[in-house]
C-alpha cells in the first residue's frame, strides 16, 4: 500500500449542492486542525470555517472527524462537506494538497485501504464497488447484501465448518490415544463435508442468476440487412441510438444499450445485418456481430420474412433465441405459416410490450432473504468449484489417509479464503483447544 495520508472529492459530479471531500490517514489529524483551527469531536458534524495556509477562508462547512481504526478506512478519518462550486472544490483540494504528508487519492484506495485494516473483506469491497454502480433495483438489492456482509457471513460459516472439521481430524492424528478425545472422532464430521458440499453445489447453481443481475441479460438483435433491427433498438431504448435507413447494411459495428425491465439490466445490442459481402467495413461488422453472439444470453432474431432460416444467422449460438417477424405494419399481423414467436412494428408500437414480456421471462426472480446471497463473479465461482473439488477429493480418499484428507481441506479452505481475502491462518488450535480442553 501506498503510504501517505489521502484526499480526494468523494461525491459527483460538479457543481451540485453539497461536495464531500474525503480525507484519510495518519496526517488527517493535523490536516483538518490546520484547515478548520482545531479538530472538531469525534463523530459529530460540526459547522467550520475551512481555510488555506494564509488562512483566508475558503468556505463554510460540516466536518467530521471519525477516529481509526472504528472508521470507514480503519484509518483517521474525515469528512468536509462543503458547497460543491467547482472553484469551492478546486480551492479546498489545493489547500489540502499543501499540507505536509497528504495527497490524492488514488482510485479505490480508500476501500483498499479498509481492506487491508480489515474493514472488509474482498466480497464486501467487490459489493461495494456494485452498489456504486447499480443502476437498476436488482443491482442495488444484490450489491447491497454483497457489501453489507451478506455472502461474506455466508462463506465465513464454511469456512467455520472446514475449520471445525480440520480440528477434529488434527485432533484424532495428534491425540487419539488421549481420553480426552473421543474415539474415531474424525467419522463424524464427513456427513457435515457433504452436507456442505451440497450447500456449495446449491449456491453454485446461483452464480448464473448472480452474473445475470449484475452484468445485466445480454440480449442480441440479429437477423438478415434492413429487417428493421436498429429500429428495435432505437424503440426500446427510446431514443435515437443507432441509424436507420432504408439502405440493407446500415449497421456496421455492434451498439448497444442497457435497458431496465422490472429492475433488471438488459444490456440489448444491435448488430450489423448477416450476409455476403465484399464491403471490407460490413465483413468487420459481421465479423463483431459473429463475435457478440458467443456471448449472448438471448437472441432476437429479427427478420420481415417468413423465410429466414434461423441456422444461417445464428452461427455457432446454441442458447435460447426469439423468432420475430418485424413491420407487422406492413406486412399484417396474420401469424405466418412458420414458427414465429412475436410480431412486432416499431412503427405502431404494436407487439412490443409482448416481446418486452417474453424477455422478461428470462429474466431471474430473485426473492427478498437469503436467495440474495449470490455468487456475483466469475471468480467467486472458481472459488467455489476449487473447494469444493477439494472437499469432495477428501471424501472420496479415505484410502489415502486421514493425512491427505486433512490436507484437501485445508485447500478447500484456502480456496474459500481466497475469495473473501481473508487468509486462513492459525486459528486451528483456538478451536482444538476450545473443544478437547487437551492440556487440561
Ligand atoms: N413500416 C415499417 N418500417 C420499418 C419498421 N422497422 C423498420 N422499418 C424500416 O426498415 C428500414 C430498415 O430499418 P433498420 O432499423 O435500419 O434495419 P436494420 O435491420 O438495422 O438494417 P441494417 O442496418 O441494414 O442491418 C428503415 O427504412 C426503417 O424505417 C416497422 O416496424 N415498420
Amino acid at each position: 500500500m501506498r503510504a501517505g495520508t489521502i484526499f480526494a472529492l468523494s461525491s459527483g459530479g460538479l457543481p451540485s449542492g453539497v461536495a464531500v471531500i474525503r480525507i484519510s490517514g495518519p496526517d488527517c489529524r493535523t490536516a483538518v486542525a490546520q484547515l478548520c483551527g482545531a479538530v472538531p469531536p469525534e463523530r459529530r458534524a460540526s459547522l467550520r470555517s475551512i481555510r488555506d495556509r494564509n488562512g483566508d477562508v475558503i468556505d463554510q462547512g460540516i466536518v467530521l472527524f471519525f477516529p481509526g481504526p472504528n472508521s470507514f478506512s480503519g484509518e483517521d478519518c474525515a469528512e468536509l462537506q462543503i458547497h460543491g462550486g467547482r472553484a469551492t472544490v478546486a480551492a479546498v483540494l489545493s489547500a489540502l494538497g499543501v499540507i505536509d504528508g497528504l495527497r490524492p487519492a488514488e482510485a479505490g484506495e480508500f476501500s483498499r485501504r479498509a481492506f487491508l485494516n480489515g474493514r472488509m473483506d474482498l466480497v464486501e469491497v467487490e459489493g461495494l464497488a456494485d452498489l456504486i454502480a447499480a443502476e437498476t433495483e436488482m443491482q442495488r438489492r444484490l450489491a447491497g447484501e454483497q457489501a453489507s456482509g451478506g455472502l461474506s457471513r455466508l462463506y465465513d460459516s464454511w469456512a467455520k465448518r472446514l475449520t471445525h472439521a480440520r480440528a477434529m481430524i488434527e485432533a484424532e492424528l495428534d491425540f487419539a490415544d488421549e481420553d480426552d478425545v473421543p474415539g474415531s472422532v474424525a467419522a463424524s464430521i464427513w456427513s457435515d463435508m457433504h452436507a456442505l458440499a451440497q450447500d456449495i453445489l446449491n449456491h453454485t447453481d446461483g452464480a448464473r442468476v448472480g452474473e445475470i443481475v449484475r452484468d445485466g441479460l445480454k440480449v442480441v438483435i440479429a437477423g438478415p440487412p434492413n429487417a428493421g433491427k436498429s429500429s428495435l433498438l432505437n424503440y426500446l431504448a427510446q431514443r435515437d441510438v443507432a441509424i436507420v435507413t432504408d439502405v440493407p447494411g446500415t449497421t456496421r459495428d455492434v451498439l448497444h444499450v442497457d435497458l431496465d425491465i422490472g429492475g433488471y439490466a438488459v444490456r440489448l445490442y444491435d448488430t450489423a445485418g448477416l450476409r455476403e459481402t465484399d464491403d471490407v467495413v460490413e465483413r468487420e461488422g459481421i465479423r463483431r456481430t459473429r463475435l457478440s453472439l458467443q456471448q449472448a444470453d438471448l437472441v432476437l432474431l429479427l427478420s420481415d420474412d417468413d423465410v429466414t432460416d434461423a441456422a444461417d444467422f445464428l452461427g455457432n449460438f446454441s442458447g435460447p433465441f426469439l423468432r420475430i417477424r418485424s413491420k407487422s405494419d406492413i406486412f399484417g399481423e396474420t401469424l405466418p405459416d412458420r414458427a414465429i414467436d412475436v410480431m412486432i412494428s416499431t412503427k405502431s408500437g404494436d407487439g412490443v410490450d409482448d416481446l418486452i414480456e417474453r424477455i422478461r421471462a428470462y429474466l431471474p426472480t430473485l426473492e427478498v432473504g437469503n436467495a440474495l446471497a449470490l455468487p456475483t463473479r466469475a471468480r467467486h465461482r472458481d472459488g467455489l468449484v476449487t473447494c469444493r473439488e477439494h472437499i469432495l477429493a477428501a471424501l472420496q480418499n479415505v484410502s489415502a489417509g486421514l493425512d491427505i484428507q486433512a490436507e484437501h481441506l485445508r485447500l478447500a479452505a484456502q480456496a474459500l479464503g481466497r475469495i473473501t481475502g481473508r487468509v486462513d491462518v492459525e486459528n486451528l488450535l483456538d478451536v482444538i483447544f476450545s473443544e478437547f480442553c487437551i492440556g487440561k
